[in-house]
Parts: C-alpha cells; structure tokens; sequence
C-alpha cells in the first residue's frame, strides 16, 4: 500500500462522483476518482446521449436545488468550451386539478419560474401533433431542456484532471475499512484517504454492505426506446420541440416522459418512468418489455405522427429509493464516509449542486443546501447497520 494519504477518495465515476470530484479539486483537495470499468462505459446509469432538465418539480426543494444546478452547468459549459445544455422547453400534462399536474404547477408559480400555462382550445397551436387527453390540464416550464450526458461526463471528468485530480478506471473496490484515515482496497491496490465518497449508483448497496449498511435500495432495468416519426422533423428540436412529461397517463401508473428528436435524426424518445427489477451485473438477463406495451398504447392515442413500435431500445439503470428522493448523507456511524446514492431516475440534472453539497460534506462544512429530504434516517426501519 502506498503511504499517500489523500485527502478524498471517490468510488465511481458516474456524473454524481465525477461532479463531487470535480467541486473536491476545484477547493484543492487531493482526489483519487476510482471506477470499476474502463471509461467511458454503458453499464450504470449516466451513459447515453440525453437527459431532461427542468425546474418543473411536485416538491420545493428539488425545484429550489434547480436554480443553482442551472447555474453551476452553465459555469461548467463555459469552463469547458463545449455545449452541454439545449433549451427546448417542458411540456408537463397531467389531469387539471389533481396529484402530479397541479402539484408541479403549484411549485413553478411559488417559486416564479417562467412558465406558460396552455389553454385546451389553444394547444395544438401550440403544441402541433399531441392529443392532448380529455380532462388534462398543459404547461410548459420555459427554463427547461436537453443535456448532452456522454458529454457532459466527459467535461467534467476533463475539469477534474484540469484541475490535478486523479482518474482510476478498471479499479473495481472490493474492500473498505473506515478509520480516521479510511482503507479503499482495489483488486490491484489499496488507497488511504481522510474522507471517502461512495457514489456507486446501481452497486451502491453492493458496496455499502462492505462498510456494514445496507439502504433500502431497488435497482430496475429501464428500456430506452427510440420512436420513429413518420414525417421526420415533426418532434424535432430544430421544429422547437419540447421535452415532455406526462402524469397519470391513462395506459399505466407511472409517469411517462420524451424528448423531441435530436440525437438520432427522426427518432424520438419515449420512456416509461418504472421498470423491473435487475441485478446490476446481469441487467440484460431482465426482458420484460411490458413497459413498451404500455408506450406503445400511449404513443398511438397521444402522438399520433410516431410509429407505436420502437426503432432503438437501449438500456439503462435506475437505483430506486422508497419515496423517489434521493439519499445525500454521511454514514451513520463514520462522519467521514458520504453516500450520494439513490437517485431514483432524476438525478443527472442535479450532478453539480450534488456534487458540490458531497463535497461541502467530505471536508467538513455545513452542507449549503438543506440536506434533510435525503437523510439515511428516514428509512431507519429499513436499514441495516453491522457496525
Ligand atoms: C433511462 C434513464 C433516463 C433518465 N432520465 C433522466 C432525466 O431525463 N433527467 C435526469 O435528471 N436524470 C435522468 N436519469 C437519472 C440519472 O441518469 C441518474 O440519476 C444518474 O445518472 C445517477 O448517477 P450516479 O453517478 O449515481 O450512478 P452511475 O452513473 O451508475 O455511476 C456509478 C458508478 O460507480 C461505479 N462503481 C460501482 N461500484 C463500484 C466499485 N465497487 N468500484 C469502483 N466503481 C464502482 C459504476 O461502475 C458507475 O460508473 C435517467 C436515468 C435513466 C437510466
Ligand atoms: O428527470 C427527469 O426529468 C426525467 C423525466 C421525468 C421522470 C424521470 N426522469
């Protein structure tokens, strides 16, 4: 083992550990990023081309946590001379007076984010080739749009080493021993450091048990479909598309959610905001394609301009809390082990005030914004402590 101690150790190289890397060298501090799987790679949770982000949240502190996020990924695009944010716009429908609508549209006006509400009679001038569902009321969250998130990774993680922090990839961590200086062992080395950041997304409790916790955490396979338009250009980014999301739909449950074609001409995504449940390390084992039946039923009654069968299905993995919130602590019973974990299919836009608030809680200081919606307590009944 080599005698470095640095002064933070991050495990994994997702946006939630490469942006908390990324805040750590910026404040100077020694920084070991280290990731299982040779870069850049398609097996977690930030790989693929786009993301959504918006202000348009049911609850105040997400939407609160969003006014600084913007302003952090613009810091972060000027930095790195590259675009990683398209505004496009949020189309939010859901029914008029009831549960996700309303609630997201509560939260915008309280905290006077720029929004136009639509009227039934003027939509689809608005919004061309949309049915928009009987009793459902629309919005749009005029701040909110499209991230390149291969990209964005890629930025970040090239501010970080910039910035003299250092990458590696191809370390699987497979032991932690907590300590004032804590052990992170390898299967090619041990490290030390004063402070170690576990952001393992899916692996997270893989790993967690390794520091003896275990979170209540859920990890589901989501398909990633691509829908083709039958005249290209009519969902486009370049026809001012917007993103959208749509709550109680009729077909299903959970919510469903889309951006406008872009990164593969004439295609656009549409997801299901659920899947089924997979071990990370076997995802593809999990076939369950329910969740494009129920897309596909949708996308036949509400956007009637794509073909309701899938072109692309890509995939992807969330890591699921109880409530949906994430989980932003430090260890019960280490203050200087810090979880980011649990995500729950939301997180990308919040990688810079992420990874600012797990920095502020590796070095020691008062967290800037309050943390309490993602404390590791509220699941106390569920949580497992060997230590
Ligand atoms: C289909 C899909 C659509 C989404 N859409 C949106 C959206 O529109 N907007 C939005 O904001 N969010 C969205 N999200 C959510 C967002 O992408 C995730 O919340 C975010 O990427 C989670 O990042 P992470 O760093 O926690 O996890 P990951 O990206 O999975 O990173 C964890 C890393 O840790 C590494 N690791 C694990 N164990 C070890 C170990 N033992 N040793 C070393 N390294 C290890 C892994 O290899 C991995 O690289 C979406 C997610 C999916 C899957
Ligand atoms: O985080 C997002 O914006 C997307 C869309 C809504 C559901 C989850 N992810």
């Amino acid at each position: 083992m080599s005698t470095e101690v640095y002064d933070c150790i991050v495990i994994g190289a997702g946006i939630q550990g490469s942006s908390t890397a990324y805040h750590l060298a910026e404040n100077k501090q020694k920084t070991l990023l280290l990731e299982q799987f040779v870069l850049p790679h398609s097996r977690g949770s930030s790989h693929g081309q786009t993301r959504i982000i918006r202000k348009a949240y049911e609850e105040d502190f997400y939407t609160k946590m969003m006014h600084e996020s913007y302003e952090l990924w613009a810091q972060l695009e000027k930095e790195a001379g590259v675009q990683l944010f398209r505004r496009t716009g949020l189309l939010v429908m859901g029914p008029e007076n009831e549960g996700g609508f309303s609630n997201v549209k509560a939260t915008l006006q309280k905290n006077e984010v720029p929004t136009v509400l639509l009227e039934r009679k003027e939509f689809s001038q608005h919004i061309p080739n949309v049915n928009l569902t009987d009793g459902n009321g629309a919005l749009v969250d005029t701040t909110a749009g499209v991230l390149y998130a291969d990209r964005s990774l890629r930025a970040i993680q090239g501010l970080y080493q910039n910035n003299g922090g250092l990458i590696k990839d191809a370390e699987k961590v497979i032991d932690i021993k907590p300590g004032d200086v804590v052990t992170v062992t390898t299967e090619s080395g041990a490290y030390r450091g004063k402070s170690l950041v576990i952001t393992a997304g899916p692996w997270a409790n893989t790993l967690l048990t390794r520091a003896g916790l275990e979170l209540p955490l859920k990890v589901v396979k989501i398909n990633v479909c691509y829908w083709k338009e039958k005249i290209p250009g009519t969902y486009s980014v370049s026809h001012r598309f917007p993103c959208f999301v749509q709550y109680n739909p009729k077909e299903a449950e959970n919510v469903i959610y889309g951006l406008p074609s872009n990164e593969y001409p004439g295609l656009m995504k549409v997801c299901y905001h659920t899947g089924s449940e997979t071990e990370p390390d076997e995802r593809d084992k999990q076939k369950d394609r329910g969740d494009i039946d129920i897309l596909s039923r949708y996308i036949t009654r509400c956007f009637p301009g794509l073909v309701p069968a899938p072109a692309v299905v890509e995939s992807c993995l969330y890591t699921v809390t109880p409530d949906d919130n994430f989980l932003l602590d430090c260890h019960p019973n280490y203050s200087n082990i810090i979880i980011g974990a649990g995500f729950s299919g939301h997180g990308f836009k919040f990688g810079p005030v992420v990874g600012k608030v797990l920095c502020q809680l590796a070095m020691g200081q008062v967290p800037s914004h309050d943390l309490s919606p993602f404390c590791i307590k509220r699941f106390q009944s569920h949580t497992k402590s060997a230590l």
